[in-house]
């Protein structure tokens, strides 16, 4: 495991903004943190970053701790925090010698990595331009750039997509796919649902502080669906049609609306064959399917009662 976590409590006063959370991060994964604003995410990942102190409970990045390992662990990180960390009077380029300084890269090794950040993140032309002039998009990029000019085995990102254009955010999803790929762990904190959905596998939701739900995308989303739903659009419908449906096997519900027809069934029922069966011997075609596949807002909505952006 990169990230072990155990019954982790943070206060700010009266304000228990980290309750007893416990999670492990294995290496290789894209893992999300999702919960809606004030949930706890950005406390939880400055504690575990050593930048705010715990009041109880233990973290371990690497298998060690900050108290006696925080050189190699700080060395092995990158981080992209929610709000920007960039010199609005360096250039972009010079921004990037700053913090590979900083990671201790000197030399013919800085250089070369600067260009591989700048490149990676789409910036190499504008390495001369000073970020002020840049859109929000591309100062996110930049700070996004300055986190990853050490390799860091594990990238820590808290919300990295707030308030940018559709495609910086598009980007800067598909940058983090290719960083995992070429070998980094990733953290990934968002209220976005459909971005953790999008591009992590293992995913924890916390709610005031605490952890509600914890699994991969797949096991998250069986927690609510009892049920399997497939919509199939026909050419022509019959009469004895629903009639037909409802005898297969594992079917609870059937309907028929103008030529699409649901068809409800008990989670895993593996009835689909019996389900074709019945519209080819009614002479219909099938015109497409589709399955309906339960969300992690809907999660969220079960668990809390509440949508993420409430
Ligand atoms: N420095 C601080 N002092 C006092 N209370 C704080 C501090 N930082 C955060 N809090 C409180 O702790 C709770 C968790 O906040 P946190 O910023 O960690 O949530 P978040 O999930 O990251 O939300 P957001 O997406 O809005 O940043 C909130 O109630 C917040 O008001």
């Amino acid at each position: 495991m990169i990230v072990e976590i155990r019954n982790l409590i943070k206060r700010y006063n009266n304000n228990l903004a980290v309750d007893n959370v416990s999670l492990t991060i294995p290496e290789g994964d894209i893992f999300g943190l999702l919960g809606p604003n004030g949930a706890g995410k950005t406390t939880l990942i400055n504690t575990m970053l050593g930048l705010t102190e715990l009041n109880e409970g233990e973290i371990r990045i690497f298998g060690e701790n900050f108290r006696t390992s925080e050189r190699m662990i700080k060395q092995n990180i990158g981080i992209v925090p929610q709000d920007l960390a960039i010199y609005n009077e360096l250039t972009a380029y010079e921004n990037l010698q700053f913090f590979g300084k900083l990671y201790g890269l000197k030399g013919g090794l800085l250089k070369e990595r600067i260009e591989e950040a700048l490149k990676f993140t789409g910036l190499w032309e504008k390495r001369k331009v000073l970020p002020k002039r840049f859109s929000g998009g591309m100062k996110r990029r930049l700070n996004i750039a300055c986190a990853i000019l050490h390799r860091p085995k594990l990238i820590i990102m808290d919300e990295p997509t707030v308030g940018i254009d559709p495609q910086s955010r598009n980007q800067i999803l598909e940058s983090i796919k290719k960083l995992n790929e070429m070998g980094s762990t990733i953290i990934y904190t968002s209220h976005y649902m459909e971005e953790v959905e999008e591009i992590c596998n293992n995913i924890t939701i916390i709610d005031h502080g605490k952890v509600i739900a914890q699994g991969t995308k797949d096991e998250l989303k069986n927690l609510i669906s009892l049920e399997d739903r497939i919509k199939i659009q026909l050419t022509s419908v019959n009469y004895s049609l629903e009639e037909g449906i409802k005898r297969v096997k594992g079917v609870k519900e059937c309907v028929l609306e103008g030529n699409t027809l649901t068809v409800i069934s008990n989670k895993n029922a593996n009835n689909l064959s019996g389900i074709i069966e019945i519209i080819n011997q009614m002479n219909i075609e099938i015109q497409g399917m589709d399955f309906e596949k339960p969300t992690l807002e809907g999660v969220f909505l079960t668990l809390t009662g509440r949508t993420l952006r409430d």
